[in-house]
């Protein structure tokens, strides 16, 4: 039909003295000229069009290109490939008739199944190339989806090309061991407590059954309308008092004294527990040294429980000072340490006090020892948890441990903070 159409057009040319042969090469050479004439036509149109269109041309040209590349150098084809592979993603979102876009299609598919073969060929060297060829093709459609491909293409790659490390020996043993589960261990004090009676009444202890009382403290207990003993206090007081058998410094067995916690309702008698025990234990020192610390979270609470020492330390030598704020941070001084001959010494045996004020008078008062602490009594203790970020604590425990000023020469013990020490039961 087309040879049809071609002879009729040059029928007007014809002439009787053209060969068969030279005519055929004429109409050749019309046709190859009109071709060129189209070409033109067409750029020029393009130049003309706006650049989206331009864009899509550009694209389709590509994809030719592609398929006619087969016998360029491998690195070329890869990126042809990767470049065909944008431009079947970009175009997939615009409207275009179903067989062109099975076309695409097909294309997409050889396309992808090229570049995975160009990928299976890719040694080392050629690595450097590929995000670069990647980057190209983005730029050059500004299309989101190949951005994704090449990066999941990326890391296979990467996997695939890394070479075997060398200059490097296994050496094995490395196998995963099974992981021993730590068991939680409480200390043997909280696991197993001593557990008191919540029933007050159907459980009070006559105070003569606890043995170790002075007759002064009796009396006192009897005039303050106290004939028997809390539960908690039947417990702890024996305890205490116990601890102290063998002196003040060192308890049952050579060891320290074993500490008490106690948790027990409000209005158990827990005051009474620890301010009988202490006073009983205290009164019968010599001199005169900060032996007894209460710490309590308030003003309110300290004022209580001084209150409490206070009248039981009544009758005896024991002195009791309270460390809280209620006064001048130099009447508490004089309050506490006096100068004697140009030496220090001690007006308290009993100190309550609130955390900070507590922490000021270890920092400031060089009069202020606790070198000679014996009994370190935490009240209210849930709620001085909270107060634990003054590092009021450790602050007792270096005051504990601190040696007093000129003390050291003239002393032949001295307290040394121990070491962790490991014992067996
Ligand atoms: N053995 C006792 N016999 C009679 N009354 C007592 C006895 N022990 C303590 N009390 C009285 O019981 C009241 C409460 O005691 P205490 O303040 O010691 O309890 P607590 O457990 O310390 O309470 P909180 O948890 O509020 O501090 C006080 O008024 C105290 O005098």
């Amino acid at each position: 039909m087309s040879l049809f159409v071609v002879n009729r057009y040059l029928g007007e040319e014809e002439n009787g003295s053209i060969s068969k042969e030279s005519r055929s090469q004429a109409l050749l050479a019309k046709l190859q000229q009109k071709a060129k004439e189209k070409q033109r036509q067409s750029l020029t149109e393009e130049t003309q069009k706006p650049p989206k269109e331009r864009k899509q041309k550009d694209v389709k040209k590509k994809r030719k290109a592609d398929k006619d590349s087969s016998q360029e150098p491998e690195h070329n084809k890869k990126r042809k490939s990767e470049a065909a592979a944008v431009i079947v993603s970009e175009t997939d979102n615009h409207d275009e008739p179903v067989e062109e876009e099975k076309k695409k299609k097909q294309t997409s598919a050889n396309e992808k199944r090229k570049k995975k073969k160009d990928q299976s060929g890719i040694s080392v060297k050629s690595l450097p190339d590929t995000p670069v060829t990647g980057r190209e093709g983005l730029e050059e459609t500004g299309g989101g989806e190949d951005k994704t491909e090449t990066e999941n293409i990326a890391p296979e790659q990467t996997a695939e090309k890394t070479p075997a490390p060398t200059g490097f020996t296994v050496l094995g043993g490395f196998d995963n061991k099974p992981v021993q589960k730590v068991h939680r261990v409480l200390p043997q004090w909280l696991a197993q407590p001593d557990v008191i009676h919540r029933d007050i009444k159907g459980h009070l202890v006559n105070i003569s059954e606890i043995h170790g009382l002075s007759a002064l403290l009796v009396k006192k207990l009897q005039n303050n309308g106290i004939q028997n003993f809390f539960p908690v206090q039947a417990e702890v007081i024996p305890a205490v008092l116990e601890s102290a058998q063998q002196g003040l410094l060192i308890g049952r067995g050579g060891y320290k004294p074993r500490d008490i916690c106690v948790s027990a309702p409000t209005g158990s008698g827990k005051t009474l527990a620890f301010v009988i025990p202490v006073i009983q234990v205290l009164m019968e020192r010599v001199v005169c040294e900060v032996r007894a610390l209460a710490v309590l979270p308030t003003k309110e609470l300290a004022q209580q429980v001084c209150k409490v020492f206070a009248s039981y330390a009544e009758g005896t030598s024991l002195k009791v000072v309270m460390l809280a704020g209620q006064k001048s941070f130099a009447a508490e001084q004089s309050c506490l340490s006096e100068l004697r001959g140009g030496m220090r010494r001690s007006l308290a045996d009993i100190v309550v006090a609130t955390p900070g004020r507590l922490v000021d008078h270890i920092n400031k008062n060089s009069g202020f020892s606790l070198e000679h602490l014996r009994f370190l009594i935490i009240d209210e203790a849930d709620r001085m948890i909270d107060s634990m970020h003054q590092s009021w604590l450790s602050q007792v425990v270096k005051a504990v441990y601190r040696p007093g000023s000129g003390q050291e020469a003239m002393s032949i013990f001295r307290r040394a903070e121990p070491a962790h020490v490991t014992a067996a039961r």
